[in-house]
C-alpha cells in the first residue's frame, strides 16, 4: 500500500522527534552491553578511563541464539495454551474489540516448574552469568528483526489499525514508534506477547540464575541477592496475575508497536532490570537485619501504594459501582467517562508511579551505597516515568479537555506530594 494518504505528518514528534529514533535504537542497545560489563568489572565504576569495553570475543556464543529461540518458543507455546480466560480489549477505531488470553501467570508457574525440573536433573543455570553479554547482543538482533518485520508488514495494515502516534511517513520514526497498533498473525498478538512473556519473565529467570552463580562461588545465597530476588518475583508475578490490566495501558491502546517496544520488552527490561542481582554476584554486600528490615519495609509500602492505587482505578473503569469504588468523589467529562478525584487518585495525578519509584529504590538499596550502577534502575526508572506522566498528561488532555484541568487544580501534585 502507498504510505501518502493515510499518514499523520505531525509536528508533535516525542522522544526528540527523528534525532531521538536515529540515535536511541543506537545508544540504549551499546548502553545495555556497557552496563553488564561495569556489573560484572571488578571495580563496577560507571565513568573510567579507560571503560571497561569487553573484547569482540565476548560478545558471542554459539549456544545464545539456540537459548533464546528455545526460550521465545517455549512462551509462545505457553502462550498459545488454552488455559485462562479470554478477554477483550478496549474498543478499537473500527468498533471492533480484539480478544487476549489471560494465561500469563500459568505460563509463569510452568516456567518455574519446568525450571526447577532442570535444576534438578543438574542444568547449569548459574552458567547464564557468564553469558550475559552473548544474550544481551541477540535479545537486541531479535529485537532489530522483530522491529523490520513489524515495519514492513505495517504496509499492508488497513488505515485503521494504524497507531495515530507512530505514521509521520518519517521511516525512522515510524520504525522506532511502531505504526501498527495491534499487529498480529492469526489471532497472536505480538505487542501483548513481548509486553508481559518472554523478557518479564526472562528476567526473573536471569535473577535466579544470578543466585545460582552465587550459591556455586560462595557456597550459600546472600541475604541481598535474596532479598532483590524476592522483590523482583513479586513484582512480575503482580504484573503477571493482573495481567488483564495490561490491557488498558498506553503502550498496548495508543503506542505502536515499533522497535522502542520491542527492544525495551526483549532486550532492556531482562538485561538492565537485572543489574542489580548481577551486580551482587561480584561484589558481595553485608546488610544488617535491621537495614534488611527496613528495605523491605520500604519494599512493601511501594508495592502497597502501586497495586492499591492502580486496582483502585481499574476497578472504577470496570464498574464504577462497585462498592470498593462508589463512594468515591469524581467529576464528569465531556467523553461520559468520569474522574476520580479522591482516594488513591485524589492523593496524587500518578499514586501508581510513586509506589513502583518506592519499590525500584528498594531494589538498590541491598547492594549497598559504595556503587553507582546498582542505582541505574532507579535513576531510568524516575525519568521514563516522569517522561510518561507527561505523555499520559497531554492525551488526558486532548481527551478530557476543562474536566482534565479541574481535576489538576483539585489535584496539584503529579507523582510526589508537595515536591512534584
Ligand atoms: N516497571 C516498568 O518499567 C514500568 C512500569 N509501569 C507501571 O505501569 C503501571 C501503569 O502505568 P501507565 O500505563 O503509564 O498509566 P496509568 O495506569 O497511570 O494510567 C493512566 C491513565 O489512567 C486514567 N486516569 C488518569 N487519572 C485518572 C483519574 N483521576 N481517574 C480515573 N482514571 C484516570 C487515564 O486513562 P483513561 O481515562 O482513558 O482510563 C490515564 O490515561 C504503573 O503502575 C506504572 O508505574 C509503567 C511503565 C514502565
Ligand atoms: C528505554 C526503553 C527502551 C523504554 C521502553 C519502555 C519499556 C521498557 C516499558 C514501557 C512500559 C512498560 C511496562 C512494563 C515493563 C516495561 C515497559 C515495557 C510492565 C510490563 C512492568 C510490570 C508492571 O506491573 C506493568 C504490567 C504495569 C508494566 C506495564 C508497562
Amino acid at each position: 500500500m502507498k504510505p501518502g494518504r493515510h499518514e499523520r505528518r505531525s509536528a508533535e514528534m516525542e522522544f526528540g522527534g527523528t534525532l531521538g529514533a536515529t540515535c536511541i535504537p543506537v545508544f540504549l542497545p551499546l548502553t545495555v552491553l556497557y552496563l553488564l560489563s561495569v556489573c560484572q568489572s571488578p571495580g563496577a565504576i560507571v565513568v573510567q578511563w579507560p571503560p571497561p569495553l569487553p573484547p569482540s570475543t565476548h560478545l558471542w556464543h554459539p549456544w545464545v541464539p539456540a537459548i533464546i529461540g528455545g526460550w521465545i518458543a517455549l512462551q509462545v507455546f505457553l502462550y498459545l495454551l488454552p488455559v485462562g480466560k479470554i478477554s477483550q480489549g478496549l474498543v478499537l477505531r473500527d468498533g471492533s474489540r480484539l480478544k487476549y488470553p489471560i494465561n500469563g501467570f500459568q505460563a509463569l508457574c510452568v516456567t518455574g516448574l519446568l525450571l526447577g525440573l532442570c535444576l534438578w536433573l543438574g542444568m547449569p543455570l548459574g552458567n547464564l552469568f557468564d553469558l550475559m553479554l552473548p544474550l544481551a547482543v541477540c535479545a537486541t538482533a531479535v529485537a532489530y528483526l522483530l522491529s523490520l518485520y513489524l515495519y514492513m508488514r505495517s504496509f499492508w495494515a488497513p488505515p485503521h489499525a494504524l497507531a495515530l502516534g507512530g505514521n509521520t511517513g518519517n521511516p525512522l520514526y515510524d520504525f522506532f514508534m511502531g505504526r501498527e497498533l495491534n499487529p498480529r498473525i492469526g489471532s497472536f498478538d505480538l505487542k501483548y506477547f513481548c509486553e508481559l512473556r518472554p523478557g518479564l519473565i526472562g528476567w526473573v529467570v536471569l535473577n535466579l540464575a544470578m543466585l545460582m552463580k552465587e550459591v556455586e562461588l560462595r557456597g550459600s545465597p546472600s541475604l541481598p541477592l535474596l532479598l532483590v530476588n524476592s522483590f523482583q518475583l513479586l513484582y512480575v508475578t503482580d504484573a503477571l496475575w493482573n495481567e488483564e490490566a495490561v490491557l488498558t495501558t498506553m503502550d498496548i491502546v495508543h503506542d505502536g508497536f515499533g522497535f522502542m517496544l520491542a527492544f525495551g520488552d526483549l532486550a532492556w527490561v531482562p538485561f538492565t532490570y537485572s543489574l542489580q542481582a548481577v551486580f551482587l554476584v561480584g561484589h558481595p554486600h553485608t546488610l544488617s537485619p535491621l537495614a534488611a528490615l527496613g528495605i523491605i519495609i520500604l519494599n512493601g509500602v511501594g508495592y502497597y501504594i502501586f497495586r492499591k492505587s492502580n486496582s483502585q482505578k481499574n476497578q472504577f473503569r470496570r464498574d464504577p459501582t462497585h462498592t470498593s469504588v462508589a463512594h468515591l468523589e469524581t467529576i464528569a467529562t465531556a467523553t461520559g467517562k468520569r474522574l476520580l478525584v479522591s482516594g488513591w487518585w485524589g492523593f496524587v495525578r500518578h499514586p501508581n508511579y510513586l509506589g513502583d519509584i518506592l519499590m525500584a529504590l528498594a531494589w538498590s538499596l541491598p547492594c549497598g551505597i559504595s556503587h553507582i550502577v546498582p542505582y541505574f534502575y532507579v535513576i531510568y526508572f524516575t525519568i521514563l516515568l516522569i517522561h510518561r506522566e507527561d505523555r499520559d498528561e497531554r492525551q488526558c488532555r486532548a481527551k478530557y479537555g476543562v474536566a482534565w484541568d479541574t481535576y489538576c487544580r483539585r489535584v496539584p501534585y503529579r507523582i510526589i506530594p508537595y515536591l512534584y
